[in-house]
């Protein structure tokens, strides 16, 4: 039955809420929007009951994700002032790798009155950070034996992905690896429950789960890195496949009754927030990068050929849309570097003049900052407060401020940290440039892109011209695109993506004198980058591992 005016809903589930955006199929146009805040956050110091958590831990908790389905899709639906009957598919992206461990039928392990108070039973969220153990052992022995598939993530398999989440979750609670039937990407698991059927999508089994050319890391392999892990794949990961912009099934009773939409429309396949958001910006050619700036940055571009990069998450068939290599890399902390100083560094009467003039802490510091001359804050800065994810794939790696004297003002470092992350985007522009992929424009999404000092020092740093994705919501937008082509209203993901893609072109341009000032400040950067993150002094290491052991005896005498 066709329907008139057809609309679909693309939701996007981020780092601390969901959104849910009402996108007309015909044209693109974005009907209405609503934002669910997950009630527990993140948890990174303690789960629900009180448990405490290590360094370096993020959790979540699944009932959070089926909040967003039961508010933010039928709020979204209102503000659109549309007939819920008009819908004709719905898509959902997520935040990877977010791993959820369940039974059979789907049921997190979490939500198990038996293991409430085990934190291994729990979403492990992308940032999670304290499997960087496993994966050096993962990323020391693939090279020992040649892995063919290590070249295709950079040589280096991150501590974020399913495989270090796993092994530690293994290592340090077999009785919940044991209890695990299923260790389920949030994407898919939230596919799962709008369809009760579980598909595992191409995006991240392809960079997060190691399947490449059809086939995952071997048993051997695995048994190498611990006799009870050689199963791991059979077990717990393999599943069939589903491709990006396909329908995964009809959406049940069950999730209709949550959501307010019609039971047995199109559900496409899960996807990836970063990866999807590159049909919301109509980049799918080769050479366009796009960069969802965030909490965290993912760099995402298309390539017609197979390439080695080194550092890069990974390349993967399809990974993005169908016919081209996928290519990923991206920085784990971003905003969240710009967040944590203004919440923890800025004395109080920067709090009170931002009040007074009615606008963020963030804003105040940017309007500050952005009259200063290039490198008159005499600072240089690493971006790694959440470790480094390109191109050095260390999660233990940390912060560094190089320059601060009595006169340094917190606006002066506001501008270092927004600096530094600009010279870890051209750091990874310049790496895939080496490598015979480059990058010829780069598409901006996400919060920050509302920052027109910070967009400006990006395209002088990177020297390329900057186009804006419009819509706020640009991975929901991209969801959308892909529930179109799942719903059968587009043969394919590029042609939705060409008519209801929402991108400004340009809007910044390099300015030669600030690019030629940039390119001194760079030079610094790569010094210290390379010294503190190439193995010169492994101070950062070292101080980790103090940490962990003072915060164990701390733990020990509790
Ligand atoms: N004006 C600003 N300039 C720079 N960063 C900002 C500004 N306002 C908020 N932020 C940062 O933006 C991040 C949120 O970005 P957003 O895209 O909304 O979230 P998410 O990545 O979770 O989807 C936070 O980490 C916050 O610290
Ligand atoms: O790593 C990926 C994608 O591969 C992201 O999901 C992760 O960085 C989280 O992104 P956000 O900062 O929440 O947009």
């Amino acid at each position: 039955m066709s329907v008139p005016d057809p609309v679909v809903v693309g939701v996007d589930y981020g780092t601390l809420s969901g959104r849910a955006v009402v996108v007309r199929v015909g044209d693109g146009a974005e009907l209405g929007s609503a934002v669910h805040e997950y009630a527990h956050a993140v948890l990174t110091e303690a789960l629900p009951d009180g448990t405490p958590l290590g360094v370096d831990w993020a959790l979540q908790v699944p009932s959070d994700y089926i909040d967003v389905l039961r508010h933010a899709v039928p709020a979204a639906i209102e503000a659109a002032g549309v007939d819920p009957a008009r819908v004709i598919g719905i898509a959902a992206d997520f935040t990877a790798c977010t791993m959820v461990p369940t039974l059979a039928d789907g049921t997190p392990l979490s939500e198990l009155p038996q293991y409430a108070g085990r934190p291994h039973a729990y979403i492990k969220l992308w940032k999670h950070h304290a499997a960087q153990g496993q994966a050096d052992r993962i990323n020391e022995l693939a090279a020992r034996r040649g892995e063919a598939w290590l070249p295709r993530y950079g040589g280096l398999i991150s501590s974020e992905w399913e495989f270090a989440k796993g092994l530690q979750l293994l290592e340090e609670d077999p009785e919940i690896y044991g209890a695990m039937r299923h260790w389920v990407e949030a994407a898919d698991w939230i596919v799962w429950q709008l369809t009760g059927e579980y598909v595992r999508n191409a995006c991240t089994a392809g960079y997060k789960g190691i399947l490449q050319d059809g086939q995952y890391p071997s048993a051997e392999f695995l048994a190498e890195l611990n006799p009870d892990f050689a199963t791991f794949v059979a077990d717990k990961l393999d599943h069939p496949i589903g491709q990006l912009g396909a329908r995964a099934g009809s959406l049940t009773a069950q999730a209709a009754a949550w959501t307010g939409l019609p039971e047995g429309i199109a559900v496409a396949v899960g996807n990836v927030d970063a990866h999807v958001t590159a049909a919301a910006g109509d980049a799918l050619r080769p050479g366009q990068m796009v960069a969802i700036m965030g909490t965290s940055t993912c760099h995402v571009m298309n390539g017609s050929e197979l390439r080695e990069v080194p550092g890069m998450c990974g390349v993967v068939d399809g990974g993005i849309v169908a016919g081209l290599w996928g290519y990923e890399a991206g920085q784990s902390g971003v905003g969240d570097i710009f967040g944590h100083f203004v919440s923890r560094h800025v004395p109080a009467d920067y709090v009170a003049a931002a009040q007074a003039a009615g606008i963020s802490v963030h804003e105040h510091l940017t309007r500050l900052a952005a009259a200063q001359p290039i490198g008159a804050h005499g600072l240089i800065a690493l971006d790694w407060h959440s470790g480094n994810r390109s191109v050095l794939v260390d999660h233990e790696l940390s912060g560094v401020l190089v320059g601060e004297t009595l006169a340094t003002k917190p606006e002066d470092i506001y501008r270092a940290l927004i600096e530094a992350t600009a010279f870890g985007t051209r750091t990874i522009i310049e790496t895939f440039a080496k490598a015979g992929v480059p990058a010829e424009e780069l598409i901006i999404s996400g919060g920050l892109a509302k920052n027109t000092m910070l967009m400006q020092i990006y395209s002088d740093v990177t020297r390329l011209p900057l186009s804006v994705i419009t819509s706020e919501q640009g991975p929901a937008l991209g969801s959308a695109i892909h529930a179109a082509v799942a719903a059968g209203a587009y043969p394919d993901v590029p042609a939705a993506a060409a008519v209801m893609g929402r991108v400004a072109r340009n809007v910044y341009t390099p300015d030669e004198a600030a690019a030629a000032a940039y390119d001194e400040l760079f030079a610094e950067y790569t010094t210290l980058h390379d010294y503190f993150g190439r193995g010169a002094n492994k101070v950062m290491r070292r101080l980790r591992a103090i940490q962990r052991a003072a915060t164990a005896k701390v733990e020990a005498t509790a």
